[in-house]
């Protein structure tokens, strides 16, 4: 037997019991312990029934939230496609039908023990140590982008906006490849490419093939050979270099400038870039045909606002790097609201830099308090409090009333989104979140307690 993990399986009522057992027992083979409690799942799992109610999607509703639950939602007979995206849309990650399948149990075991290995990877000290920061936005980017590393060779285009760790998970998915032996990680930055040296930054070049060309040089595709190239900012190459490289990622040649000798040449190829390049595409600054070359697997980096639940992890792996310690050096509870509800445009590195002014600036002991930000910060939150409520609020609040919704259905409305926001970024901690939203921990209790029963029951194999 090999050693598979722990997968979780809620089956309902509806749901053919011989076909449990039997999957059951293929799990069993496969080395995965299975959980069939009633308690909230955890990890991925499969959910087995026979008709796809309304409790079955608000099943799949309440897991989404939970960032490590991954589930495969199996109907005892086939399922038409609307429902199949809708179960999906709920937030199943695959959907299959038993009947339609030659080896059903074959099939989940195998995607489990797949999703098993990514999962332990993500936990292992490779990434986690990397890559800081367990919101559901972020390990998305990061299971997607362990698999590709390891199971593919496929190109990886990142997208997101400055400081957000693209060239961190560039750097990720090259030591996680698996390729022996280890080559090197080759970065081109394209913002840097002057189009008159004809790309020999790319190519490399004969001597005399320009003026300055005193010596013969490889370029960054003969550096990255066996390895990982990458192609940072790539929306900035000219068209011109846009031609060649597709026929380097196309046909795996290229001529050094200066050259009639065609090379051939091997390498997994990483690009990123800031733009949103279906725009630049559509308006002709960027080839159609490259753009679907280079983006066998997009991956977009959220921004650190859509992420505000890692700031107080990256908060304490900055003060370590910092301070050079591991000791965890306590936030007075004002900065750590302040980090956390602040607008970063410049992503983790803003974050960085701020945090590395504060260790700059604190004095021990005791926690660091408000005096420690930079004095720029305090005109900036003022600013913030003056422009709230703004337009989009204005936008919603007015849809919400077009739509008939009573003054009561709107503050409950709103209560819930403050509960949810806060409970996502305080990590479940019911203390801290009262005391950011100002009510008692009685009342966020009260809360959970309310979505708890939705989710216990919900995990009930009768209930399904
Ligand atoms: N999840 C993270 N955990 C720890 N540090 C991070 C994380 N994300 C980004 N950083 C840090 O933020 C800084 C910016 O990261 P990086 O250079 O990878 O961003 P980028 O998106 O490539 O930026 P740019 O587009 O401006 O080149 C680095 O100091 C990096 O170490």
């Amino acid at each position: 037997m090999m050693a598979g993990g722990q997968a979780w399986l809620r089956c309902g009522a509806d749901f053919p019991g011989d076909a449990r057992s039997e999957l059951l027992v293929k799990l069993d083979h496969a080395g995965i312990a299975v959980d069939l409690s009633d308690g909230v799942p955890v990890g991925p799992g499969v959910v087995l029934f026979g008709e796809p109610t309304s409790d079955l999607h608000d099943f799949l509703r309440l897991l989404r939230l939970r960032q490590d639950v991954r589930t495969i939602a199996v109907s005892a007979r086939g399922v038409d496609v609307e429902c199949a995206w809708a179960l999906l849309r709920a937030g199943a990650e695959d959907v299959l039908a038993w009947d339609a399948c030659e080896e059903p149990s074959s099939m989940l075991a195998a995607r489990l023990l797949r999703w098993l290995e990514i999962d332990a990877l993500l936990a292992g000290p490779e990434v986690r140590q990397r890559l800081r920061g367990h919101s559901r936005h972020l390990l998305a980017v990061l299971r997607a982008a362990v698999e590709v590393a390891k199971f593919s060779d496929t190109p990886v285009l990142i997208t997101g906006g400055t400081g957000t760790g693209k060239e961190l998970l560039a750097r990720l998915i090259h030591d996680l490849d698996p390729r022996q032996p280890k080559r090197r990680f080759v970065v081109c930055d394209c913002t840097t490419i002057v189009p008159e040296l004809s790309g020999s930054e790319f190519f490399g070049h004969e001597r005399g093939a320009f003026t300055g060309a005193i010596h013969a040089r490889e370029g960054a595709i003969a550096q990255a050979e066996g390895g990982t190239l990458f192609l940072d900012e790539i929306g900035e190459l000219p068209l011109r270099l846009q031609a060649e490289l597709l026929r380097v990622v196309q046909e795996g040649t290229y001529k050094r400038v200066g050259s009639n000798q065609w090379l051939h040449t091997n390498f997994r190829l990483i690009c990123a870039t800031h733009r949103d390049l279906i725009t630049e595409r559509e308006e002709g600054r960027f080839r159609e045909d490259l753009y679907y070359r280079i983006a066998g697997c997009v991956l977009r980096m959220p921004a650190l606002d859509e992420r505000r639940e890692d700031i107080p992890s990256l908060v304490n792996t900055f003060l370590e790097e910092a301070m050079g310690s591991a000791a965890v050096i306590p936030l007075d509870a004002a900065v750590h609201d302040y980090l956390v509800a602040r607008h970063y445009p410049g992503n983790v590195r803003e974050l960085r830099q701020l945090v590395m002014y504060m260790a700059h600036r604190y004095v021990p002991p005791g926690p660091i308090t408000l005096g420690t930000l930079p004095d720029t910060e305090a005109a900036g939150a003022l600013v913030g409090l003056g422009e709230w409520p703004d337009e989009d609020w204005e936008r919603a609040v007015r849809m919400a009333l077009a739509h008939g919704c009573s003054l009561a259905a709107l503050r409950s409305a709103v209560a819930e989104t403050a509960y949810r926001i806060v409970l996502a970024e305080e990590d479940g901690d019911t203390g801290r979140s009262a005391r950011r939203l100002k009510v008692s921990q009685r009342a966020v209790q009260q809360y959970l307690h309310g979505h708890g029963d939705a989710m216990a029951d919900l995990g009930n194999e009768r209930s399904l």
